[in-house]
């Protein structure tokens, strides 16, 4: 009975999940899989529907099996066609439409209202747009005019990135999504703040006493961020070339990890108060007021071929649906400055890219040295204290100290303190998207990006991406393997540091030990 109670404390209460996009990339390798961790985790009940949305024509059969073998290649639970999958996969129905059709939308409330009767679901319908941001306005439109808002439960949007392309048409975007839903009822997704490590700077930083003390400029000589793929553009190229590093991954991405970091502890864990240091964050980001500044704080980068671990990989210009004479950067890296009084003066290095040599994505924090070093007649000079934080694939934390050489007489090296929350519960587990779409249908928007950190966000980028139009030729190239174009190192080693090695995943091979990978 007790066990009862606390599974039932975990679950989520009943709703309609809505997948727009319901045939696509992201529906496949990562929604569905998510639906079916929660459902074998006892997170969603019985009372639960899905109803997948596109135009193309599926027949139940065909879109179950569709999911089946989206399951089979992409969760972390093995699925079998046996009665446990039968159970799960008869809460799926599938939906031909277009979105810009609204009597389409009209016989999906038919559909709904027969599914919600026979779950016994209390009206609560959760609307996924895995689609172009170009149709999350006709479909808000449509849910209202074809009456899909009209239950007696809640309705949340749930809305995918990219939330726009600059500042101008995420306004556009918003005022469409906000004539029809309130901004309490938008779950914008940033999938990075899903990822367990990524909540778990929060709990590092205010869980924890010794570091808040020390958690500021006094202390902590920089910060750096990285996000590495070893994948290209994949089947993506016809969206990334139109898109680039910065606005998929710069804008988002990169600036919540920043965030998460540098923000000011909030009073109360609510969703609203975190959300507030989090914008203050952004707004204190120091703006790259001219093309000059952007020159010289801001590196940008495009692979071209390369040879890696003996295979061949081909250049930007040559993926499928690339520009041949693409411009867009797949690289960028940047020195930001947040100017308020705990980091006056620390710079927060950024870089992320496609094509490097392992997949990975690390926040180091670098501490100032001791006063003075009275260890001077040592043969290596004392390195500097590290706290890194493992986000992907490897989770963990480790803090880089230096110590006595066991069996020497006083020879000092650096060891790290190692908790390797993978070693545990396994690589990347459990995945972002399962506990985004957890929090959304227990209307948790903690983790969900605000309209206000959307828009400072692109205000800071924009004018990146401005002076970035005006001056091609800042363009560097670097071949694909390699840890992106040399700029990206003269930009750490004005201010006499340098990018530390960072941990990963290559595409054979995981890489786990202090200092290594690079
Ligand atoms: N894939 C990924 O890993 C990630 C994707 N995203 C974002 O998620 C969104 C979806 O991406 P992704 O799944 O890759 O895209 P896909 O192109 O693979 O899928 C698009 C989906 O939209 C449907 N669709 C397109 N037009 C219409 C229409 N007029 N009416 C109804 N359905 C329509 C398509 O189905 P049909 O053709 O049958 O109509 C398809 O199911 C994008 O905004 C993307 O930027 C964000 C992060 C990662
Ligand atoms: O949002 C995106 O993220 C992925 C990287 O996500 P990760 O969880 O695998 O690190 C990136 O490949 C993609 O281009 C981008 O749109």
């Amino acid at each position: 009975m007790a066990e009862k109670q606390i599974l039932n404390s975990l679950q989520t209460p009943g709703a309609v999940f809505f997948i727009f996009g319901a045939t696509g990339d992201l529906a496949r390798r990562k929604l569905f899989p998510a639906i079916y961790s929660l459902y074998r985790e006892g997170k969603l009940g019985e009372d639960f529907a899905v109803i997948g949305v596109a135009r193309r024509p599926r027949t139940e059969e065909e879109f179950r099996q569709d999911l089946l073998e989206s399951i089979q290649e992409f969760s972390r639970y093995k699925a079998e066609e046996n009665e446990e999958w039968s159970s799960f996969a008869q809460h799926f129905e599938y939906k031909s439409l277009d979105i810009n059709n609204v009597d389409g939308f009209r016989e999906l409330l038919q559909q709904t209202e027969v599914l919600e009767a026979k779950y016994d679901i209390p009206g609560n319908r959760l609307f996924y747009l895995a689609l172009a941001p170009e149709l999350f306005g006709s479909v808000s439109f449509n849910l209202k005019e074809g009456g899909m808002l009209g239950g007696s439960g809640w309705n949340r949007l749930v809305i995918e990135k990219p939330f726009g392309y600059d500042l101008q048409s995420a306004e556009e975007l918003n005022k469409q999504i906000r004539e029809v839903f309130e901004e309490e009822e938008v779950y914008r997704i940033d999938h990075y703040l899903g990822k367990e490590m990524v909540q778990n700077i929060e709990v590092i930083r205010f869980a924890n006493a010794f570091f808040e003390p020390v958690w500021n400029n006094k202390h902590i000589a920089n910060i750096q961020i990285t996000l590495g793929e070893t994948v290209g553009v994949e089947e993506r190229g016809g969206y990334y070339d139109h898109s680039g590093a910065l606005r998929d991954m710069g804008q988002n991405h990169m600036l919540q990890m920043l965030t998460m970091i540098a923000m000011e502890p909030p009073s109360r864990l609510l969703p609203e108060d975190i959300r507030d240091e989090k914008v203050k964050v952004l707004r204190s980001l120091r703006p790259f007021d001219t093309h000059e500044e952007v020159r010289t704080q801001v590196v940008r980068g495009q692979y071209t071929e390369g040879e890696y671990k003996g295979k061949h990989l081909p250049g930007y210009r040559q993926e499928d649906k690339v520009d041949p004479n693409s411009t867009t950067e797949t690289f960028f890296a940047a020195r930001v400055l947040v100017d308020n009084f705990r980091w006056a003066g620390v710079p927060f290095y950024i870089r992320t890219g496609k094509r490097l040599p392992v997949k990975t994505t690390e926040i180091v924090v670098e501490f100032k040295g001791v006063p003075t070093n009275v260890y001077l007649g040592q043969k290596h000079a004392l390195e500097p204290n590290l706290l890194v934080i493992r986000v992907n694939p490897m989770e963990g934390i480790y803090i880089k100290i230096n110590a006595k050489k066991p069996g020497s007489e006083s020879e000092i090296e650096p060891l790290a303190m190692d908790f390797c929350q993978s070693c545990m519960v396994g690589i990347n587990s459990p995945e972002a998207y399962e506990s985004l779409l957890q929090d959304a249908v227990q209307g948790d928007s903690t983790y969900f990006t605000r309209w206000d950190e959307v828009a400072t966000a692109w205000s800071f980028i924009d004018k990146i991406a401005a002076a970035w139009k005006e001056s091609p030729d800042t363009l560097e190239q670097y071949p694909a393997g390699t840890w992106g174009p040399e700029g990206a190192n003269k930009l750490v080693e004005q201010d006499g540091f340098q990018w530390w090695p960072v941990n990963g995943q290559d595409e054979d091979n995981v890489v786990w030990k202090l200092g290594g990978g690079q």
